[in-house]
């Protein structure tokens, strides 16, 4: 019986839907070359701590998935469970698909020559494997270790990503010409809502698993309920924190409670929809605080629960059914977004392993002010101090110890927020802007690669933006995006009860005792911002909200 088996492996990695998934698609269609397909995912030990799904008493035979510099967990706590939940999401709608998810640990390419050799022996036939591109070096070097693993009777096929907005084949250039400038690359594929792809309908009618699957091996065991699966994935982390735990402030929520998956990240398109959300998301993009201000997709977008595709595609609809057929400002503005991503994307795949050099890509060698960047160390102990109070938002200026407190608590921050708390390390500490990135990237819920990397370097000063010298200022944003001090009065409980709004933003100004009493530090820099500016702002930034017009306050990018 197995005999008659011909079969296909898809290593799924950010491609972890079923619908407007390419791969599953073609698939589908493939009935005369397989008979089955394995949907498969693989925790490595590089990106992933596996010591959680040790047997008792078995020890790993990998060190721990930390990152290069900071030494920071690889993935922490808030990713692991949004990958855990879209793992089983998409597991489920597998099974009722009548397949499953094969979810193993190990390295990629070792699992998959395993699961060969051990259906071979049960006389099957492996014919191919498939990934979907992706172009960091650590995806790109798996995909030449699987290639090499495979016997010479068995196909790979490396398939192009479709999660972006604009399909990398319709950009008129090759990626080697992408302009350095964000709006050049812009007007070359615009017009957005004509250009997009459309998402493909339906979901694909995949081929069954083969009979005679290999379980996991030992050391290793993978639970199947997903509280378990997910206690897995955080007990390590959470056993050994890289910061100490600090109290979630009363009567705060996350701005970001969502659950992984695809089921879930539909459920979020619809809402943002029926609500208005989408609508009005030109005039709210920049705020703070609550779950609508922004789309909050970025998450389900860096795994693969939703692509960019179907985002554009339900907004289209809505559009056509709501809107003649046109974008209205709020959709155009998600659109305009979704470009930045693109855009990040392909400046990863042009300028690869420079993406993640301290002297950044584009301008190679600049450096932000002309000085050193530090490394916090012994031989620098007073950035070794910086750093850790950046870490754990205590360095005294309210609108950065919001957001990374918010971070640490939550593992979301606002676009607004990731820029200051970025430009604040960078341009203010000039401590090594790849330790922020790499901080990020162990802490965001949303991490991807290619934004991750590509804004930090932007912000940094060492990507590819233009301007020179760019630099927030934490206390004029906060009197510009949190001008009644709300958003840091919500994470930093010691800039609650503060009357003036001055000394919530730049909470060093309290007076001693008081200070003192609330446990306030000296400031790690002493920003200043004019009160005749602050009044002069404050009240264009209440007039512009009260018409509800003109959108927003304007974007530093
Ligand atoms: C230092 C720094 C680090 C960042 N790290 C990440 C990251 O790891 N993962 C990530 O998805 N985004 C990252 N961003 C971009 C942006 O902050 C987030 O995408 C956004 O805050 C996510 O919330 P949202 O989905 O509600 O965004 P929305 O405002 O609703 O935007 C819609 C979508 O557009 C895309 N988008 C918006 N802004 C950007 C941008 N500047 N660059 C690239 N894509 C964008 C995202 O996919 C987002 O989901 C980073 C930005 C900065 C400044």
């Amino acid at each position: 019986m197995p005999k008659a088996q011909r079969i296909l492996i898809y290593v799924l990695r950010h491609d972890l839907r079923l619908a407007d998934n390419p791969v599953f698609t073609t698939a589908a269609k493939a009935h005369d070359q397989f008979t089955h397909l394995i949907p498969l995912f693989v925790l490595n030990p590089i990106q992933y701590e596996l010591s959680g799904f040790l047997r008792p008493s078995e020890q790993s035979p990998f060190p721990e998935a930390r990152s290069r510099i900071g030494h920071f967990w690889r993935c922490g706590p808030y990713r692991t469970k949004f990958l855990a939940e879209s793992l089983f999401d998409l597991k489920k709608s597998l099974q009722e698909a009548g397949s499953d998810l094969i979810i193993r640990t190990g390295e990629t390419h070792s699992v998959v020559r395993s699961i060969i050799d051990a259906l071979n022996r049960e006389g099957s036939e492996v014919k191919a494997v498939w990934v979907t591109r992706d172009f960091t070096a650590e995806e790109l070097d798996e995909e030449r270790r699987i290639r090499k693993a495979l016997p010479s009777s068995v196909s790979f096929k490396v398939f192009d990503d479709e999660s972006t907005l604009i399909c990398r084949k319709d950009v008129p250039y090759p990626i080697s010409e992408l302009p350095d400038v964000f709006t050049s690359f812009k007007k070359s594929v615009e017009p957005l809502r004509a250009n997009a792809r459309v998402a493909i309908e339906g979901i694909p009618s995949i081929p069954p698993l083969p009979i005679g699957m290999p379980p996991q091996t030992a050391p290793f065991l993978i639970p199947g309920a997903l509280d378990d699966f997910i206690n897995a994935l955080q007990k390590p982390l959470l056993e050994k924190p890289d910061v100490p735990l600090i109290s979630f402030p009363e009567g705060t929520r996350s701005a970001h409670s969502f659950v992984g998956g695809s089921t879930a990240a539909h459920e979020r398109i619809a809402h943002l929809l029926s609500s208005g959300a989408a609508s009005r998301y030109k005039d709210t993009r920049n705020g703070l605080l609550g779950e609508d201000f922004s789309t909050k997709l970025s998450a389900y977008l860096a795994h693969g629960c939703i692509s960019a595709a179907q985002i554009h595609s339900a907004l289209k609809e809505w559009e056509d059914r709501n809107n003649d057929g046109r974008e209205n400002k709020g959709s155009a503005a998600i659109r305009f977004e979704l470009l930045w991503r693109d855009y990040m994307r392909f400046c990863l795949e042009k300028y690869g392993a420079d993406f993640f050099q301290l002297y950044g890509f584009g301008r190679k060698g600049r450096k932000m002010g002309g000085e050193e960047w530090r490394t916090p160390s012994s031989a620098d102990p007073g950035a070794q101090d910086a750093f850790k109070r950046w870490l754990t938002g205590r360095t005294s200026t309210g609108l950065i110890d919001a957001a990374q407190r918010e971070l640490l608590l939550t593992g979301y921050m606002s676009n607004r927020a990731r820029q200051n708390t970025a430009s604040f390390l960078a341009t203010r500490l000039h401590i090594d802007w790849r330790l922020g990135a790499e901080w990020f990237e162990s802490m965001l819920v949303d991490y991807d690669c290619a934004s991750n990397w590509g804004n930090w370097a932007h912000v940094a000063g060492v990507g590819n933006d233009p301007r020179e010298n760019r630099m927030f200022n934490p206390v004029k944003q906060a009197n510009d995006y949190d001008p009644e001090g709300k958003y840091i009065r919500t994470w930093v409980e010691e800039a609650r009860g503060i009357e003036d709004v001055g000394c919530v933003w730049q909470l060093w100004k309290l007076h001693g005792e008081e200070r003192k009493k609330r446990g306030i530090e000296d400031p790690l820099v002493k920003i200043e911002w004019s009160t005749k500016k602050r009044a002069k702002t404050y009240g264009r930034f209440k007039n512009e909200h009260r018409s509800g017009g003109g959108g927003g306050p304007k974007r530093q990018q």
